[in-house]
Order: C-alpha cells, then structure tokens, then sequence
C-alpha cells in the first residue's frame, strides 16, 4: 500500500512544527507515494517552516483563547465555527487515512472534525504537561504518544504510548564536520563556541543576559552563536561581532549542535529532546511563563540525572557565573554532563511514533 494521504497538524510555536515535520518524513521514507497535507494556524510560523521543509499547508483562522477580555476573544467563537467549517471541507477533500496532530490551537478544529468523520487519528504531546488542545481531544482519539513517564493523570491509560519526542533525522544523526560548522557560522577553530538558543520564537531575558555579558564571554576566550528570535533581531543584529554571530533563526540547527562547545538554552520540549541526543554540555533557564510551569519541569527531567544544569529566571543575577564557571572550569563535569544527557536520548521516537500510525490505519 503505498498510496495513502496523511494530514498532520499543529503549530504556532516550532515545537508543534518540527515534530510533525520528523514524522512526515519518516512516513514519506517509508511510503514514497504517500501524499501529505499540513493544517496550521494563519499568520504563524508553520506557514512558513513547513513550505521550507518540502509540504503543503492550509491555514486556519484560529488563535488561542486569552485570559483577558480583548477583542481577539470577542472574535474567538466566529474564528472557531470558520475554522471548523474549514476543516470540515479540507478532511471531506483530502480523505485522510490518518490523521496527525501535534498540539497547539490549530489542531483542534482539525482532529476534532477528523474524529467526527470516523477518520483514525493519533496525537503527539511533547510535554510532560498535557496542552488544552490535546486535553480536549484525547477521547476521539486512537492514540496518544507521549514523551514522559506519568502521563495518566491527563490521557485514557490505554491510549498512552511512551515513544518520546520526533527529533529530525539530520539532528539525530549530525553528519556535518565541526570545521564544517565553524565555517559556515563563520567562526575560529581555535576558540571554545557557545551557542545560544531561545526556543523557536526567542527569549527575552536570554537575550538581555547575552547582551549584557558579552565582553564576560569575550574575557572567557569563547565566541557565540546566538539566536535572538525573529521579533528581537533588530533590537540585536548590531551586536554581530568578529566573535559573536547574531541570528533571527537558525535554519541549520545541525550546524550549530556541532559547532557549540557549551550551549545555554530555553527548556521547550523539542530542545531538551534535541539537546540529549547532542550531548554537549547545557545550562537550561526555562521559560517562567508557559502554562504549569512546564518548562522547569522538562529541564528537571535531565538536572535529575546530572544530565543539564538549570538555572531559573530569577536566579540567573546571582548564580549565572558562578554555575558557567564551574562546568567551564571542569572538563570531568563536562564529561559527565555529556554522557548522561546522551543515555536519556529516545532516538527511535519517530520510527516508533510512525509504527503507531500504521497500526492505526490497518
Ligand atoms: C514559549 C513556549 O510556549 N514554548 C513552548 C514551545 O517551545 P518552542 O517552540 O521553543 O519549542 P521546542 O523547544 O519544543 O522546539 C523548538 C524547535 O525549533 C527548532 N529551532 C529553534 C530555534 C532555531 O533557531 N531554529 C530551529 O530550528 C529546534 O531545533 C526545535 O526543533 O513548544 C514546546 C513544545 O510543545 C514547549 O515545551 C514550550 O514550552
């Protein structure tokens, strides 16, 4: 059977993106005639990121619920019944053998009317705290592949399948040479690199603590990729430097793994997943405002193991330096860090995830 359409959805932040995109090419390995559709939210970064990576997308016109009266919320109902309406018409069309979702507001109007119609859909949470969306459809659904131990208290038990996250498979493999990197990041071989990451959409205060300790980083002899997020690129692009490299995104995450030395990052699940299998040294300071403070908890799954260090938001005045200095100074903590993060690695997630799907269709 080679001819079978899928549709995946999800989006709004790159960890709902990059997942479905992992999957999608592992079902396309392994049916090259299969046919794909996404379905995202307009105006979100999906629109653009999976047209990148090769497929076809359909918007909705959805945003997620705030918590305040605004006039995005007035227009909340109207987006939603369009939305549904949509995606009404885009499953009658495309007629899914199964359908995909990965979280995030659009994909609730997708799965939801896919369920309706009978069609078997399969989710993928990556958090070790269920999102609303997926809280939502977790009845209709056939299946529900997760990445933590614990995942009862959100999911029918008999649906959880732990697989955990889809990782891209050039991340998972990394065949790119570190003059190769260093090069294309325009960087020096004989200095110490370290690489900044903001989760998909940046962070402020990554950023500020970036800006503010450049000469430190300097004095340290390392030089620095730092991704800022495409809203403050122009706050920082003129921070660009012989020693440090200022990016809105990074299109080449395979690059900069192997480039980096040392790597401080948010603790979306996507990176902390992405971040095991590169197994160099890490310092997670979580964002402080996703929902059940999920972030931290992601970060202690590998502090736990001595895996990562973490360092919390309103910590970082008073313990950055000491905390960098110390794995810095260290190369048998180094050491360490790197060989436990590596032993949480889950580098078949996606083949598993894909073992689920057929399963489903059959
Ligand atoms: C603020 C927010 O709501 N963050 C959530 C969002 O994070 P966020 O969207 O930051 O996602 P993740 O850390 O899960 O994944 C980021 C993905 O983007 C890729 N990438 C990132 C930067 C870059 O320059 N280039 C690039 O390709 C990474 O390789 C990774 O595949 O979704 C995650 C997964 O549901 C959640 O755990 C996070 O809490």
């Amino acid at each position: 059977m080679g001819n079978y359409r899928f549709i995946l959805s999800g989006g709004g932040t790159g960890g709902h993106i990059y997942p479905a995109i992992a999957i999608a090419n592992e079902l396309k390995r392994r049916y090259p005639d299969a046919e794909f559709l996404f379905v995202g939210a307009k105006d979100r970064m999906e629109m653009e990121k999976v047209p990148q990576a090769g497929y076809k997308i359909e918007g909705l016109w959805i945003t997620g619920i705030q918590r305040k009266l605004t006039l995005k919320n007035l227009l909340f109902p109207i987006k939603l019944i369009s939305s549904l309406m949509k995606a009404n018409s885009i499953v009658s069309k495309f007629k899914p053998h199964a359908v995909i979702g990965t979280g995030g507001f659009a994909s609730g109007p997708l799965l939801k009317m896919a369920t309706v119609k009978g069609v078997p859909c399969l989710l993928q949470e990556q958090n070790s705290f269920a999102g609303i969306t997926n809280k939502l459809l977790k009845d209709k659904v056939e299946k529900i592949c997760v990445a933590y131990d614990g995942m009862e208290q959100f999911f029918p038990k008999d649906k959880i399948v732990k697989t955990g996250n889809p990782v891209r498979s050039d991340l998972v493999t990394l065949n790119v040479t570190k003059s190769e990197a260093l090069d294309y990041f325009e960087l020096d071989s004989n200095r110490k690199t370290l690489l900044v990451l903001g989760g998909s959409l940046g962070a402020r205060r990554i950023n500020q603590l970036v800006a503010d300790n450049m000469a430190y980083f300097e004095s340290l002899g390392l030089q620095v990729i730092w991704q800022c997020g495409k809203g403050y690129y122009d706050t920082y692009k003129g921070n660009q430097s012989a020693t440090i490299k200022v990016h809105a995104f990074l299109n080449s995450m395979d690059k900069a793994y192997v480039a980096a030395d040392f790597i401080i990052s948010r603790a979306g699940a996507g990176a902390v997943s992405e971040l095991c299998l590169v197994g160099k040294p890490t310092f997670f300071i979580p964002s402080p405002v996703v929902a059940e403070d999920h972030q931290t908890k992601n970060a202690l799954s590998l502090v736990g193991h001595d895996a990562a260090v973490m360092i919390r938001e309103s910590e970082l005045d008073e313990k950055f330096k000491g905390e960098f200095e110390a794995v810095l100074n260290s190369a048998e903590k180094q050491a360490t860090l790197s060989k436990n993060s590596k032993a949480l690695a889950l580098p078949n997630a996606t083949a598993d995830i894909c073992d689920e799907i057929e399963k489903i269709i059959r």
